[in-house]
């Protein structure tokens, strides 16, 4: 690990620091409103706000990567953008990498604009990295891309996505490859320079039928426990694939343990622990 950290540039030297320091795991930020209720919260702005302040004090030092779900905050509109914009500023003070999955994906001119509001210093929304959806065409993500890669920030395209539906898409034939696969292939270019700027977005719950072998960059593989995947699950459906760039994801299942700070630190641990000791 030390050894690719110190060939790494970008996107990737920063991802490789962070998992080295606290391994190999994505906590994602969703705050449903049947998880408010469990955590004895209103489902209320208010009750987002207690929400995000224990996320952000329970994971914010702990995973290596966080994921907002956005859509969850985009639910209370401007105050819940106000929200985001602390979660992200907070868990980034607390070291952590910020992926936000926002799942961005437009013609250029309008990519330009999205760049601005997730990837921009001068955004309250920016962040480490965020999540796009490349089916209007990897190309039109260029914007994003460029930005990322000169700031040494990431992006992740959908390649193949957990839900049951995505494969009607993602696996249809793309001139002798799936879409997928083209996803995959056109990220592997972007990272010939080493940067590691483009991950790819790949569920833990089937197998995959992707050739990784030349990526050279992040592989977020959500669906880790809500969604039914096991640890042994990832260590099967990636066997083969270089493990350093692997990083699972899970949500609800690590969120289930709050409302205290503490248990979430400690479910997200346990969640690393296992999956690290499955990808040995
Ligand atoms: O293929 C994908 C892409 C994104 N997601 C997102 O990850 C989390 C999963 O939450 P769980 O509670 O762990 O199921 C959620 O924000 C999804 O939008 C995904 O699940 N699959």
């Amino acid at each position: 690990m030390i050894e690719a950290t110190a060939r790494s540039s970008g996107f990737a030297a920063r991802y490789r620091a962070v998992v080295a320091e606290r391994g190999r795991l994505c906590a994602g930020i969703d705050p449903h409103a049947a998880l408010l209720e469990q955590w004895g919260l209103p489902v209320t702005v208010d009750g987002l706000r207690a929400f995000a302040d224990a996320c952000v004090e329970g994971l914010g030092p702990t995973a290596a990567v966080i994921k907002p779900q956005v859509a969850f905050f985009e639910v209370f509109g401007a105050a819940g953008f106000a929200v985001l914009e602390d979660v992200i500023a907070g868990c980034r003070e607390a070291g952590a990498v910020v992926l936000a999955d926002a799942k961005r994906g437009d013609i250029g001119s309008t990519m330009a604009a999205y760049t601005a509001a997730w990837l921009n210093d001068a955004s309250p929304l920016c962040s480490d990295a965020v999540t796009l959806s490349p089916y209007l065409g990897f190309g039109s993500l260029e914007p994003a891309v460029h930005k990322a890669r000169t700031t040494a920030r990431g992006v992740f395209a959908l390649a193949r996505t957990s839900n049951p539906e995505g494969g009607s898409v993602q696996t249809a034939d793309a001139g002798g490859r799936t879409v997928g696969q083209s996803i995959v292939d056109a990220a592997a270019e972007v990272n010939a320079d080493g940067s590691g700027t483009v991950g790819v977005v790949v569920g833990a719950t089937r197998e995959h039928g992707l050739d990784l072998s030349r990526l050279a960059g992040p592989v977020l593989s959500p669906g880790l426990g809500a969604q039914g995947a096991t640890a042994a699950d990832l260590a099967r459906i990636f066997d083969g694939s270089d493990p350093s760039w692997l990083l699972p994801a899970a949500s609800r299942s690590i969120l289930r343990a709050g409302p205290d700070p503490a248990a979430l630190a400690t479910a997200a641990s346990a969640t690393r622990d296992e999956v690290e000791a499955a990808l040995r």
